[in-house]
């Protein structure tokens, strides 16, 4: 179990303030006990070392993909323990993301009930928090464990339907068995934040056109 209040990770960590470039800020969420932390630990060392520090984090990793740098920041999250909370998710922790990654355990069948619950959640914030949220911030569902088969407690087709029904991508993965599979979640990812950075920048061109032209016209039609 993590520590609340994110610390700055000692590899590599974020200097506030500095001319370090961010591009791209990805929430881990999801139950106790789930990987989050074997994520995010495979992903900056390429290693599985099967225990992880109780601190909740955020790191900054550097990866070239397609030839293009991305700078990564990572916020290794904690589930809150108080039962009583319903509200697993901060807004702060929202307004941060870019992207989010929601990880259960396909031999957990609670965990996959609180990435469900926890989609939900982050749509409806941002319903309701108006322009103050991303509109479009991306979702990765990820079920990790995938090595244990014999405890399988959550259907492929199962995890892949939920992230199918919220608009969100789905990988089946083991932390523990392979890099790669974990590669795959983080670059799948910075694909729909470009995806939905271009929208945004298109959605605010067409904006700027329709103010440009009712200014023009409503000018005309005044004068
Ligand atoms: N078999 C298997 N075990 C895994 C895998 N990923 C993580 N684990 C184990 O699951 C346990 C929990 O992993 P963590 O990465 O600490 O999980 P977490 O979601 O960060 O947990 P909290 O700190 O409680 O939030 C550890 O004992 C890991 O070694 C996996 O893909 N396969």
């Amino acid at each position: 179990m993590k520590t609340r209040r994110p610390v700055k990770s000692n590899c590599s960590r974020i200097m506030e303030g500095s001319q370090h470039k961010v591009d791209a800020n990805v929430l881990l969420l999801g139950a106790e006990n789930v990987g989050k932390s074997a994520l995010t630990v495979r992903f900056l060392t390429r290693r599985f070392i099967g225990e992880y520090s109780d601190i909740e984090s955020i790191y900054s990793h550097i990866d070239k993909i397609d030839g293009r740098e991305i700078s990564f920041n990572i916020w290794d999250s904690l589930y809150p323990q108080d039962s009583v909370t319903t509200e697993t998710i901060s807004e702060k922790q929202l307004e941060w993301a870019d992207g989010v990654i929601l990880v259960y355990s396909i031999c957990d069948r609670h965990s996959f009930e609180v990435v469900r619950q926890q989609v939900h959640l982050i749509r409806n914030m941002i319903r309701n928090a108006g322009r103050k949220l991303s509109a479009t911030a991306p979702i990765v569902v990820v079920g990790n464990k995938r090595d244990l088969q014999h405890r399988r407690s959550v259907s492929s087709e199962e995890g892949r339907l939920l992230a199918l029904s919220e608009d969100c991508g789905f990988f089946e993965i083991s932390a523990a068995e392979t890099y790669h599979g974990v590669l795959l979640v983080f670059h799948g990812l910075i694909e729909l934040i470009k995806e939905s950075r271009a929208l945004r920048k298109d959605a605010a061109g067409i904006k700027g056109i329709v103010r440009s032209m009712s200014a023009v016209f409503g000018k005309k039609r005044g004068e």
